[in-house]
């Protein structure tokens, strides 16, 4: 089946390298970018076809993945609606925007999945929430899990609505955790370590310990626990976190992701035009 990319940065990216490593031939791939230079490197390392607006020859794809910033994409959809004759499934990746705005500047096209990945993906690793509109086929929802299913696990919602918090907390995910793993680098640093220490122990917790969490039977917060000593170091770093008021920070931060989830779909949704 040929699937074609409509955008082909940081996220089409990941899960083209992720999808690339499982396909049986790259060249299934089809990658529309404004961009050459982003189109060069695909080429190159994945050994897409290339193009940089849409022609007919993304009529003749399964599956369009759009893959354009939120703000991008009433625009891709108004030039991508002569060009569904075929009936491919359009799978969107873009924050915020409702299956129904997408649905009317396509034309009034109902065969959309809405799905959040996040970049993890480009290992294999990924997490995608997923929600199908009403247009979509039985055969179609289960190609969107195949293809997601290539670059990790896949979560799918009754509620269209549910994907604003999913965004908050995987799509968005990887930089908190990032964020966190700065920090914890930067204080290696200035604790004396070199930078290649700090990096090397601070990766290798945050590996060991996610790992822990999957594989055990025990509650996150147990865990926690039994590295928490009392009146031993650990305990003396949670306190200090909580009087920081850390935890609440990072509450309020994913919701923040989330309400602004929902804020781009109603501004770039707008009056229903
Ligand atoms: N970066 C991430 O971790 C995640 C991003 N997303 C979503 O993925 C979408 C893309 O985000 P990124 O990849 O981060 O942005 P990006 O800026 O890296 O990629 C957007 C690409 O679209 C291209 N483009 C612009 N106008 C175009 C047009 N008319 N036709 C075709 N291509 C066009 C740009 O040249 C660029 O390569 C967004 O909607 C975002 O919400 C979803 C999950 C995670
Ligand atoms: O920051 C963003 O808006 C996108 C969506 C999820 C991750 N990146």
């Amino acid at each position: 089946m040929k699937i074609t990319f409509i955008g082909g940065g940081n996220m089409a990216s990941a899960l083209i390298a992720g999808l690339a490593g499982q396909l049986t031939a790259g060249a299934n791939i089809h990658v529309v970018d404004p961009n050459p230079e982003q189109l060069a490197r695909l080429a190159d390392n994945f050994g897409v076809t290339t193009a940089t607006q849409v022609d007919d020859k993304v009529g003749d794809s399964g599956v369009i993945v759009l893959a354009v910033k939120p703000q991008q994409m009433r625009e891709v959809a108004a030039g991508l609606a002569p060009h569904l004759a075929g009936q491919p499934l359009l799978l969107s990746i873009a924050a915020g925007i409702r299956g129904v705005d997408l649905a009317r500047w396509l034309g009034g096209y109902g065969a959309i999945v809405r799905t959040m990945p996040n970049t993890p993906a480009l290992i294999g690793r990924g997490i995608t929430g997923m929600v199908a509109m009403g247009g979509v086929t039985a055969a179609q929802k289960q190609a969107a899990d195949d293809i997601m299913k290539a670059v990790g696990a896949t979560v799918w919602l009754d509620d269209e609505a549910l994907i604003d918090p999913v965004t908050a907390v995987s799509g968005s995910g990887p930089a908190y955790v990032f964020y966190f793993i700065e920090a914890m680098q930067q204080a290696a640093q200035e604790l004396g370590l070199t930078e290649e220490q700090g990096k090397q122990l601070a990766l290798a917790t945050f590996a060991g310990a996610s790992q822990l969490a999957a594989q055990s039977p025990d509650e996150v917060a147990v865990l926690r626990e039994r590295v928490t000593s009392k009146g031993g170091t650990t305990y003396a770093a949670l306190v200090s976190m909580e009087q920081s008021g850390v935890k609440q920070a990072i509450i309020e931060a994913v919701k923040a992701a989330s309400a602004r989830g929902r804020e781009l779909g109603e501004q770039l949704g707008g009056d229903g035009a």
